[in-house]
């Protein structure tokens, strides 16, 4: 585990200095897919870098399994840092595939044998066990990025950090980028933490997440439990939206916004509500998408029907997230 605890960092600057991080508090499992997202400039590489023991916070500490890395100094700090390995995405032109990602392990003094048999381990893990020969200027940028992927995770680190992982990378090559990061985690057992701009690569890949705007953490948590968090700025920007004029509310008995986690909810829940309280459901607005492998649907919805009430509440006792009902504006009316 990885604990940040109230980390600031500042750059010199000809006027005054800029701040990078203030105060920064997270905690990153070990096994996770940890998604640092923010705006331009919100201090995420930074806090990867003061993450990776790359870069020294002011004030405040990282720590690994509780050790306090700030006392670290020599062949202690080295052998922390060696334990979290970040992509770096220029490759050596004049090298192979397969060379670029023996680098390091030629560099460690590690026999042939043994980088013969890593390096076909991680050709295999980034879909390019055919091109170990091939040189970079040879492949997509895409392909070239699982390279440097590869090349990170060479010397088995415990943590990777992969700093914008997609960026001029096309999206039709992102999924394959990102599907890598996904396999380092679950089949290299690295807890892998990855910067974006883009807080879609977290909806797509991350099972943590940490929102940064200015140096500060706006939120942080699962993304599965920020979805029922009301207001919650990362679940506002990943859930499908739900604009909708509120005249068009005003015909039902109860309009409201329900989220909707897993394969049964998603599945099952509305049609069985519907049954069993004789209520109609009408969507409104919003749609479905999926957080990883898992299927969540975000819908505004109108009910009719006498028993409306306990139907939502029925729906809530099985983990769907109600807004407060936009009580009907018929009983208004009326
Ligand atoms: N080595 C440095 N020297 C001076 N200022 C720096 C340095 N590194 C970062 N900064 C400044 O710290 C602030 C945060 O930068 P950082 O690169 O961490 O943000 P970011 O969220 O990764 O941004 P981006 O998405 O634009 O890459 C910025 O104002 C940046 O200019």
């Amino acid at each position: 585990m990885i604990t940040v605890e109230n980390v600031s960092k500042s750059f010199p600057s000809t006027h005054s200095p800029v701040v990078a991080l203030r105060e920064v508090n997270l905690v990153v499992n070990a096994g996770s897919l940890f998604g640092i997202v923010g705006p331009k400039e919100a201090g995420k590489t930074t806090l990867a870098r003061c993450v990776a023991l790359r870069e020294r916070p002011d004030r405040g500490t990282v720590r690994y399994d509780g050790m306090d890395t700030s006392r670290l100094a020599g062949r202690k700090l080295w052998g922390a840092q060696r334990q979290v390995a970040m992509m770096e995405p220029t490759l050596r032109p004049e090298r192979t595939v397969a060379g670029n990602i023996a680098a390091p392990l030629e560099r460690m003094g590690v026999e042939a044998d043994r980088r013969r048999s890593r390096v076909g381990t991680l050709l295999d893990v980034i879909g390019l066990s055919r091109s170990g020969a091939r040189l970079p200027s040879e492949l997509s940028p895409g392909q070239q990025r699982r390279v440097a992927i590869a090349r990170a995770l060479a010397t088995e680190p415990s943590v990777l950090l992969a700093d914008d992982p997609v960026d001029g990378v096309s999206s039709e090559e992102s999924g394959a980028v990102l599907s890598v990061l996904d396999r380092a985690r679950s089949e290299l057992g690295a807890t892998v933490i990855v910067t974006s701009r883009d807080a879609d690569i977290a909806r797509r890949l991350c099972d943590e997440v940490a929102l940064l705007d200015r140096g500060t953490v706006v939120e942080s948590g699962t993304l599965l439990s920020l979805l029922g968090k009301p207001g919650s700025p990362i679940a506002e920007a990943l859930l499908p939206r739900v604009d909708t004029p509120r005249a068009l509310l005003s015909s039902y008995d109860r309009a409201v916004d329900v989220i909707l986690v897993g394969f049964a909810a998603v599945g099952a829940l509305l049609p069985e509500a519907s049954a069993r309280f004789d209520v109609d459901f009408t969507t409104i607005g919003g749609g479905l998408t999926r957080f990883g492998d898992t299927p969540v649907a975000r819908f505004r919805l109108g009910v009719e029907g006498q028993r409306a009430d306990a139907a939502l509440a029925w729906m809530a006792e099985r983990g769907a997230h109600l807004s407060t009902p936009m009580f009907g504006l018929r009983d208004v009316a009326a």
